[in-house]
């Protein structure tokens, strides 16, 4: 089996997600994992002891060994942490950022002509193999580093290769919208437990409710035909439709997404994350 080198730059929520799925997968390349981030060391010593991996507080003397270099810090500290990766970055390297807003042309901008680059968008589902990925990828990435990028996202779950602007689009939608999914949840699994089931078994009734549904749209069927469905004429979904409609449901979910979409630019751009 081969084997390749990942250094993380960042380990927080997204590294360790992005870890536990390359630390199961079982595909033709063996990955070993370095992480390292800025000052919490505690959070170090909890990926090694949890995963096996090896970590470090200074990226700067272990990236010379690294195959691929994975930028997993906020957007808003690329700038600086670029600059230091310009000095030791080798021609063989891949360097990946998952950060939002960032993009191929913000990479390559800041590093020298002809470094490989990817912009990758997966989401925390990575941590059980099962993200939605987006990736545009540089100009200057061979088909070699093709094959070893197919191989780390086909540990985090599906991916699709798309253009720089896509990717921008669609962060929202791939990257940020479970959240808005897990608060549709939270609302669902409230209302179970007020109507008495225990919090295990409203998790049970959520979950298998939200897969079952994921599953019948992923059989292609268009979300309104599978809306209608449900939907018995004169019967009990309609009037919970009705009261979606009324407060704008799918406009304000659009809204969301817009805005999402508006700040991940910003941040892209430089602008400091709010706290
Ligand atoms: N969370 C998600 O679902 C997704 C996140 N992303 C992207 O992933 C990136 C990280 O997000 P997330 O994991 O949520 O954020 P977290 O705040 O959980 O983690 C950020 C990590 O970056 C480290 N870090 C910050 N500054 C530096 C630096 N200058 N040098 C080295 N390490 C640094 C932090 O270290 P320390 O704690 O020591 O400061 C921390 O480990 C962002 O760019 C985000 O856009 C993309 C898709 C989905
Ligand atoms: O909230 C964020 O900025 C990141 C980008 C996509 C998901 N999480």
């Amino acid at each position: 089996m081969e084997t390749r080198r990942i250094l993380f730059i960042g380990a927080g929520r997204m590294a360790q997600a992005m870890i536990h799925g390359l630390v199961k997968q079982q595909g033709s390349f063996a990955w070993q994992i370095v992480a390292s981030n800025r000052s919490d060391t505690s959070r170090l010593e909890a990926l090694r002891s949890r995963f096996g991996i090896e970590s470090t507080s200074n990226w700067q003397q272990v990236v010379e060994s690294a195959d691929v270099v994975v930028l997993a810090m906020p957007p808003s500290e690329h700038p600086a942490v670029l600059a230091q990766l310009r000095d030791h970055v080798k021609q063989h390297q891949l360097i990946v950022s998952v950060a939002a807003g960032i993009g191929v042309s913000g990479l390559e901008s800041s590093l020298p002509p002809d470094v490989a680059v990817a912009w990758v968008m997966p989401n925390t589902a990575a941590s059980i193999g099962q993200s939605m990925t987006l990736c545009a990828l540089g100009s200057a990435v061979t088909n070699e580093q093709v094959e070893m990028l197919t191989e780390m996202l086909q540990a985090l779950g599906q991916h699709q290769i798309c253009t720089e602007e896509q990717v921008h689009k669609l962060t929202a939608i791939t990257g940020s919208a479970p959240a808005f999914i897990y608060r549709a949840a939270q609302a669902f699994e409230e209302m179970a437990v007020e109507y008495g089931l225990s919090e295990v078994n409203a998790r049970q009734i959520v979950g298998q409710m939200l897969l079952g549904s994921a599953n019948l749209l992923l059989t292609g069927t268009e979300p309104q035909v599978l809306a209608n469905e449900v939907t018995t004429p004169g019967g009990a979904t309609a009037a919970g439709l009705e009261v979606l409609e009324r407060g704008n449901f799918m406009s304000i979910l659009q809204e969301a997404i817009t805005a999402t979409n508006q700040r991940a630019a910003e941040l892209g751009m430089g602008n400091p994350p709010k706290r």
